[in-house]
């Protein structure tokens, strides 16, 4: 870093989606956290929840235009994606989709003065390293997100907390392994990382416990995320359990009510969609101290 940069201070806010928490870095002209700067260290930094601000990840709100790899994410849709959410998990690596994470990037973008509340009801194109996502406000404070269609990859297991567990593989973007378990995962121990198919899931996978509360209609979820460990929710992770459950139903659509520790999410599928519905809570705002990011 530079002695210029290392004398200003950013400004940062902590927000979550149903306790899905972040540190959100504003950059809408990609002047204050150029890649070079915003490094897999200094994300692990802001995310530390002792020596740093705490989170699960990192959003940088900035413009598409600034974004390095968001022409080969984004294509010809580049154009009709003014915004981009860069997001990183706390260890550092960038995922494709966040679906908590998104709906608080709006939120931000609201509470900024950058976009009206009012005009993105209908929904506003906001751009990821999955592609283009539709995203907007609810009438009643919340926001949601269309996240396209759940693509099933196969079946898979993961073994954690000691046992094993059978899942669907489902992309939202990002991958996922969809458990859906008579044991009760109130009771279990996820803190451990775990262990895989490979071969399935090359870049590795978010593992989603699911309890069905009633048939295709409602469920509970515990998630240990690519990444992070386990989290108090998973929006990507509420899709791919919302339509394992349908599936599980004999459905492919219907909406379902995903109750995950830090809240409830609404995902309703569709033929070509997934809408992932929720809340987003913006907490503090300020400033990083010139001192701690030199160090
Ligand atoms: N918590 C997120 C998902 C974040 C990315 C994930 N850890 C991955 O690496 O795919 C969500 O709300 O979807």
């Amino acid at each position: 870093m530079s002695a210029e940069s290392s004398t200003v201070s950013p400004r940062v806010l902590i927000g979550h989606g149903t306790e899905n928490d972040f540190v959100v870095l504003p950059d809408p002209d990609g002047a204050v956290w150029p890649e070079d700067r915003l490094d897999g260290a200094l994300v692990r930094r802001l995310c530390d929840r002792r020596a740093g601000l705490g989170g699960d990840g990192v959003l940088r709100v900035v413009r598409s235009v600034h974004v390095p790899d968001a022409p080969d994410v984004l294509g010809e849709d580049l154009a009709r994606c003014e915004w981009f959410m860069d997001h990183r998990n706390a260890d550092g690596s960038t995922a494709e989709m966040c679906g908590n994470g998104i709906r608080l990037f709006l939120h931000v973008l609201v509470t900024e003065g950058l976009l009206d509340r009012a005009a993105c009801e209908a929904g506003v194109l906001v751009g990821t390293r999955g592609g283009p996502r539709r995203v907007g406000a609810t009438a009643d404070g919340g926001y949601w997100v269309d996240m396209g269609p759940a693509r099933e990859f196969g079946t898979g297991t993961a073994q954690l907390a000691g046992q094993a567990f059978e899942g669907l593989a489902v992309s939202m973007g990002n991958p996922h392994l969809a458990c859906l378990t008579g044991t009760d995962i109130d009771a279990l121990d996820l803190t451990g990382t775990p262990s895989f198919d490979r071969g399935l899931f090359p870049e590795g996978v978010n593992v989603e416990l699911v309890n069905v509360l009633e048939p295709g209609t409602h469920v509970r979820l515990r998630v240990v995320e690519r990444g992070v460990g386990e989290t108090r929710s998973c929006g990507t992770g509420a899709c791919a359990a919302g339509y394992a459950a349908l599936v599980a139903a004999g459905r492919t659509e219907g909406t379902v009510l995903v109750d995950v520790p830090g809240g409830r999410l609404s995902v309703q599928v569709a033929p070509g969609s997934t809408v992932l519905t929720g809340p987003a809570v913006l907490v503090s705002a300020g400033v990083l101290c010139p001192e701690w990011l030199a160090g």
